[in-house]
């Protein structure tokens, strides 16, 4: 037996005697985990999901007695009107569910056909907020038999507010259970070769359906209060990580390629340069042409459809920019999917 082979579940099992439950063995388990989407645009399906994605203190780390005569107060009756419409702008019609939930669907079932070689190997996906939950879908492997687990938050650069809250949500859903699965969890992958080339390929590949060349490319990375950052969160090197060696795998300058931070919320400064603040600030400049990526976000969803396609591509215009165009996110594509599968093939390992 190679060494690599010793820690690999066999299934050698005698019979069960008479009278023991029936037991599920012998699987391994892989659950990728996205944010989370509201189940519909209406104003309860936005409340419920607000609700439980703002209640989360990784989410808002401001003392919960400050924190939520605001959000009860006001956000919750406020924002789930306001951003119900914005979702229906973006919405999957056809499936009438939002993309990021299209997507994160499609990248499971994609992984799983990728790792058909290995039957022992079961795929799932779930939300952080909202359904399918965390807590149902690693039930439901377990109970499939499913004895390890790897959990993998889709977040190439970790932050306490994505990464951790998905692992805390995993472990507590363990704490209810008699036998537990071994879990492991998916680290950062932000300066992984494969997604540092997935990312250049898609800036270069989108550019060549051009018949014209930005002058300028943004990379739109999803904020985080700074005080965030202040008290440790590695995001924002994450983040900065991750497009140096885009930028060197591209050989621009720097003054080509401009890091920015979307997606702002609340009166606290967040992390510096602001996109919407950079891309006016360009356009008043003079800069005629840009292209915005968002290399943080594994899957188009709000937050890149709405606010970068969207609202970005509109401040440009209106200050004077007039080429403008969003580079699309990997999603379910060719790319995308080697991404994930280099992750999980290497977090997997001793384990198939
Ligand atoms: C203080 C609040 C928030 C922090 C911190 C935060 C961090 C953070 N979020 C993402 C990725 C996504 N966020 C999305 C939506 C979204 N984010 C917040 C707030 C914070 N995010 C809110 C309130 C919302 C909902 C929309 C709104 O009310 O404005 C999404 C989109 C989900 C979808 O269904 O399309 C993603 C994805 C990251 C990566 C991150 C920290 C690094
Ligand atoms: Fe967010
Ligand atoms: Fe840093």
């Amino acid at each position: 037996m190679k060494h690599a082979d010793k820690n690999k579940i066999e299934s050698t099992a005698a019979p069960l005697p008479d009278g023991h439950p029936s037991v599920a063995f012998g699987k391994v388990g892989v659950l990728i985990v996205n944010l989370g989407t509201p189940d519909g645009t209406d104003y309860t399906s936005m409340r419920r999901y607000l609700r439980e994605f703002l209640t989360d203190k990784r989410v808002i780390e401001w003392p919960r007695v400050l924190w939520y005569p605001i959000l009860f107060g006001i956000v919750l009756n406020t924002r789930p009107g306001r951003v119900g419409k914005a979702y229906e702008s973006i919405w999957n019609k056809e499936r009438d569910e939002s993309y990021l939930r299209t997507y994160t669907r499609n990248q499971s079932v994609a992984l799983a056909s990728s790792l058909q070689s290995h039957p022992n190997v079961q795929v799932d996906w779930a939300m952080r907020y909202g359904q399918p939950s965390i807590k149902d879908r690693l039930t439901a492997l377990k109970d499939s038999g499913c004895e390890r687990v790897l959990i993998f938050p889709l977040y190439p650069q970790y932050a306490a507010s994505t990464t951790a809250t998905v692992n805390d949500k995993a472990f507590e859903t363990l704490q209810n259970m008699r036998w537990q699965p071994a879990l492991r969890t998916v680290p950062p992958y932000h300066d992984d070769p494969a997604y540092v080339s997935a990312i250049a390929n898609s800036i270069t590949e989108h550019l060549s359906t051009l018949d014209w060349e930005p002058q300028k490319v943004i990379a739109s990375f999803h904020g985080i209060p700074q005080s965030y950052f202040d008290k440790g969160d590695p995001y924002h090197c994450h983040c900065m990580k991750t497009m140096r060696l885009v930028r060197e795998k591209l050989g621009w300058d720097k003054d080509k390629l401009i890091t920015t931070f979307q997606s702002r919320f609340g009166p606290e400064e967040w992390l510096q340069p602001y996109t919407d603040e950079t891309i006016e600030k360009l356009a008043k400049e003079g800069v005629k042409r840009i292209a915005v990526i968002n290399p943080g976000f594994v899957s188009d969803c709000l937050e890149t459809l709405e606010e970068i396609a969207g609202e970005a591509g509109e401040i440009f215009h209106e200050h004077g920019g007039e080429k403008f165009t969003h580079i699309p996110c990997l999603n379910d594509g060719e790319a995308g999917m080697q991404v994930i599968e280099t992750v999980v093939r290497r977090e997997l390992q001793g384990w198939i």
